[in-house]
């Protein structure tokens, strides 16, 4: 589904490289964990995958489609397969929970009896069912990214990229949190989450692929956050 084939990538003005020589290959409905220190790429990781920067050696492929051959008139295209979940959120503070959700299918013309009928399953999948008529500022932290994350979900991407889902939020929201992303994950869908949150990454012992220096320094199943030795 997402294949790092020796990608390098060296941002504009800078010597070092934020990814040296990546080789990581993620299969369709694989839930991975990507760690490492701040700085060490991983948020160029993500951003790769979202063809948001271009490798400066080697190539990302993302279902079948090698991104450096991928037209831009297709890039929307393929960003309309991938849901993406951030630390802050980002919901919209005028629109409740429902019109949140619904905003990301009305962009892309969906017509309004489908809206109607998904938006209630996605919002009672990720676990607000009642609050549909919340304003984001009535819901919790951990509320709020749920709904961020049903709105990430909701036209069924292909791929769930995550950056530091759980950086805002407490530890024991933040299982919560983290099981709406594994029963995405169960429906299929590819999930590739960074993350700092150790505890989670003990916890749920998914596939954890460990970044330094923009290297994989370790790619491991059922991983833990530090090296097991
Ligand atoms: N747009 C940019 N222009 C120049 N350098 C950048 C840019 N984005 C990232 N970098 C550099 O690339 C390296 C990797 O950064 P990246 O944001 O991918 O790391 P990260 O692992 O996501 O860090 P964090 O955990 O702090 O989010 C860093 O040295 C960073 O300073």
């Amino acid at each position: 589904m997402i294949h790092f084939d020796n990608v390098t990538k060296v941002y504009k003005n800078q010597n070092r490289p934020a990814l040296q020589h990546v080789n990581v290959a993620i299969e369709k409905g694989e839930f991975i964990f990507l760690v490492g220190p701040s700085g060490s790429g991983k948020s160029t990781f993500l951003r790769l995958i979202l063809k948001e920067e271009r490798p400066t050696q080697g190539h990302v492929h993302v279902a079948g489609k090698d991104l450096n051959r991928l037209s831009n008139w297709k890039v929307p295209h393929l960003r309309r397969r991938i849901g993406c979940v951030f630390q802050d959120f980002r919901l919209l503070p005028n629109k409740n929970v429902f019109e949140n959700v619904a905003f990301a299918l009305e962009v892309i013309g969906k017509p309004r009896r489908f809206i109607q009928k998904v938006v209630p399953e996605v919002v009672d999948l990720v676990g607000l069912e009642g609050k549909a008529h919340r304003m984001p500022h009535e819901l919790s932290g951990g509320e709020q990214q749920r709904v961020a994350i049903a709105r990430a979900f909701v036209n069924r991407p292909m791929i769930l990229l995550a950056d530091e889902p759980t950086g805002n939020i407490d530890p024991a929201t933040s299982i919560g949190i983290m099981k709406v992303l594994d029963r995405i994950n169960r429906t299929g869908t590819t999930v590739v989450m960074a993350t700092h949150d150790a505890a989670i990454v003990d916890a749920f012992r998914k596939r954890v692929v460990e970044l330094e220096d923009g290297r994989v320094v370790r790619d491991q199943s059922r991983g833990v956050y530090g090296q097991a030795y």
